[in-house]
Parts: structure tokens; C-alpha cells; sequence
């Protein structure tokens, strides 16, 4: 399982070290648990176990696992929020932990569930109350302020209560908040989570542009495997709070030899479609089911059979995150740290 192998410590690395180092970070929680009328007993959860990482600067990282992994503890220490119990961390040099308000103005944070903004405030008043309390020359905040509201089209939204916008909007008017202090880092935690089609390309398209133009190292948490093909050129994969897989995404899906099914629908009932590799799961009236190679581009299999069948329209749906992990564990042992 390639890079986790080493715990992922040189994957990404800049010539100068990482821009986020994790050197076997560990948190544990005590929690209670209640045994009788009187009673309880402590108990340890070890949210996050002996986590060794490097992102290099510019680097767009997704970081996955199932419910419970440890993301959100990850994150949370890598802001500050949370100390850890163990282990060393450090973002642009600095110890979060340590230096929580020196490392927010470096860093931004965007919670898909959670928004930053005043709910009761019009988008553009929450913006400048933030302009004071990050203390952001007003130039510096003009530029950024025009910037997003130009690409995140939030123009005709800046005198909206936040409470009246949509999800999709709200998103992008937390993304807009997170960035108007130019951080170095983007952390994202399912930023397209509960958004139409439209709503979450342009999320996607943002980030990809804010990384080109500006260099933005982005650490994305999702449970959206589009999220991490269309923005992500890495993704770690982390359970039961260690890394399990360290690299392209391509290599997870082969890893778990996972797969994409094209749900093709066609002008009539006709035969199953023969396109290998792909083939054909299921079948209902003039709709097909055909599962294809995760780790392959779907351009080809959709050129083939247009060119051969009468097609009426398609779509491809992605393996869930939770049944990639599965299979690629199903198909190679998890990697046992030393
Ligand atoms: N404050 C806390 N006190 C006790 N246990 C906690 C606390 N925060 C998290 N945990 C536990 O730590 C483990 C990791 O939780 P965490 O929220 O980091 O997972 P996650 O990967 O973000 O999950 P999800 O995808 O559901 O958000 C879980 O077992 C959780 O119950």
C-alpha cells in the first residue's frame, strides 16, 4: 500500500520539509461511561493513533475514512482546537496547539455542516466584522472580498440575511469568509455535502482555481469521491485513527479493485451491452447496468457504446467511500505501524 507504508512521512515533502508535519500524532480521549445508578467507569477512545503525514506547500490533499476515523479530530488538532496527547505537529513551522491565534491568520477553515457566518447578519456584514477581527489591511480584504465575490458569484447575495440563502450559497459565502485574510491553507470539511450537481462543480472549479492562481495548500475532508477526482491529486485514507493509504486515488480503487457502474438508458429493450471490460450488472427494460474498473476513465466505454448503440441518455455512479475502504481491506492487510 505504497506511501502509508512509511507512514506517509515523505509523500509530498517540499524541499524543505513539509508545509503540514505530522510526526506520530496521537489524541486520546477519556471518556465515562455510566455502569449502574452510581457508578461509572473511564475509559480511553484513541481517536487518533501514532499519525505520521507531510503536505507539501500547494499541495491538494483529500483526507477520507469511515465515520468515527479521526478526520475531525485531525483537523482540529491542525487547527488548534484540540491538543494533542502525543507526538509532534506543525503548520508553517508553527505548533498549532501553542500558537492558535498566530496560525489563524495563516490558515481557513470551512465546515460543510457549520457556518462561520452571522445568521441573522446580511452575508456582507459578516464579512466585515471579519475584516476587523482578523485585522486585515483594507486593501488586502477589498482585493480578496472582490475576487470571490466575482468567482463565487455571490454579487446579488451580499445584502442577504444569511439565514435566507440556500445551502449552495451559504457554501459559498463560508468559502468567501474563510478566505478574505489570504490563508496559506484551506482546511475543507465536506464542502459540497447536501449540494445540487451545479452547486457542487462550481465549489470544486473554485478550488482548483485558488490553488492555480494562488497556490493554496488545500487539506479536503469528504465522503465524495468526485470531491477528491476532480480537486485532489493525493488522498489519505485514515481509520480507526492511522493511515491506511497514501497516494493517488487511482491507486485506491485498484487497491480495492473497485468499480463504476454507467447506467445507460437506451430507445429500446435490447440485448446486454457487450463492451468489455465493462459488463453488464443488471438489466431493466431499455435501462443497463455496467460496471467498469474505477480506476479507468469513463470517456471511452461511453464513446464505444454511443457510437454502437441507440442511446437516450447516461450517467455514471461513483463507489461510496465506505465500500472502497472495505474492499481494499478485503483485498491487503491494513498497514500495522511499527
Ligand atoms: N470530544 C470527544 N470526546 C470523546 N470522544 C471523542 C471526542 N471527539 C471525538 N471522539 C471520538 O473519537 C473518534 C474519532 O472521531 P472523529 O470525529 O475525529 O471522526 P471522523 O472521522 O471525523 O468521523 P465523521 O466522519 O463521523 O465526522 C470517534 O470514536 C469519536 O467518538
Amino acid at each position: 500500500m505504497n506511501a502509508a507504508a512509511d507512514g506517509g512521512r515523505t509523500a509530498g515533502a517540499g524541499a524543505g520539509g513539509g508545509f503540514i508535519e505530522l510526526d506520530r500524532v496521537e489524541k486520546v480521549f477519556a471518556v465515562r461511561r455510566r455502569t449502574g445508578l452510581l457508578r461509572s467507569e473511564r475509559r480511553e477512545v484513541r481517536a487518533v493513533d501514532a499519525l505520521s503525514f507531510t503536505v507539501a506547500r500547494g499541495e491538494m490533499v483529500g483526507y477520507i475514512g469511515p465515520n468515527g476515523a479521526g478526520k475531525s479530530t485531525t483537523v482540529k488538532m491542525l487547527t488548534g482546537i484540540l491538543t494533542p496527547s502525543g507526538g509532534r505537529l506543525r503548520v508553517a513551522g508553527i505548533d498549532p496547539a501553542r500558537e492558535r491565534t498566530r496560525l489563524a491568520q495563516r490558515i481557513g477553515v470551512v465546515f460543510g455542516q457549520r457556518t462561520t457566518l452571522w445568521w441573522d447578519l446580511p452575508l456582507i456584514d459578516s464579512y466585515r466584522l471579519m475584516h476587523r477581527m482578523y485585522r486585515i489591511p483594507r486593501a488586502r480584504y477589498r482585493e480578496n472580498l472582490d475576487r470571490c465575490v466575482e468567482l463565487l458569484e455571490l454579487g446579488d447575495l451580499l445584502d442577504v440575511p444569511v439565514r435566507q440563502l440556500s445551502l449552495g450559497q451559504r457554501m459559498r459565502g463560508d468559502i468567501a469568509a474563510a478566505l478574505l485574510h489570504d490563508p496559506e491553507v484551506l482546511y475543507l470539511d465536506e464542502p459540497t455535502i447536501g449540494l445540487d450537481v451545479v452547486s457542487k462543480a462550481r465549489v470544486r472549479e473554485f478550488l482548483r482555481d485558488l490553488n492555480a492562481e494562488r497556490g493554496t495548500t488545500v487539506l479536503l475532508t469528504t465522503h465524495d469521491l468526485q470531491d477528491i477526482e476532480q480537486v485532489c491529486s493525493r488522498v489519505m485514507v485514515i481509520d480507526h485513527g492511522r493511515l491506511v493509504y497514501d497516494g493517488p486515488l487511482a491507486g485506491l480503487h485498484e487497491a480495492g479493485g473497485s468499480e463504476r457502474v454507467l447506467v445507460v438508458d437506451l430507445e429500446r429493450e435490447l440485448p446486454p451491452i457487450e463492451a468489455p471490460p465493462a459488463r453488464v450488472v443488471r438489466v431493466e427494460g431499455p435501462r443497463q447496468w455496467l460496471a467498469f474498473p474505477a480506476a479507468q476513465s469513463a470517456a471511452p466505454l461511453v464513446a464505444r457504446i454511443a457510437a454502437e448503440h441507440p442511446l437516450v441518455d447516461l450517467s455514471v455512479r461513483e463507489p461510496d467511500i465506505e465500500a472502497v475502504i472495505a474492499r481494499m481491506y478485503a483485498a491487503t492487510a491494513p498497514v500495522t505501524p511499527p
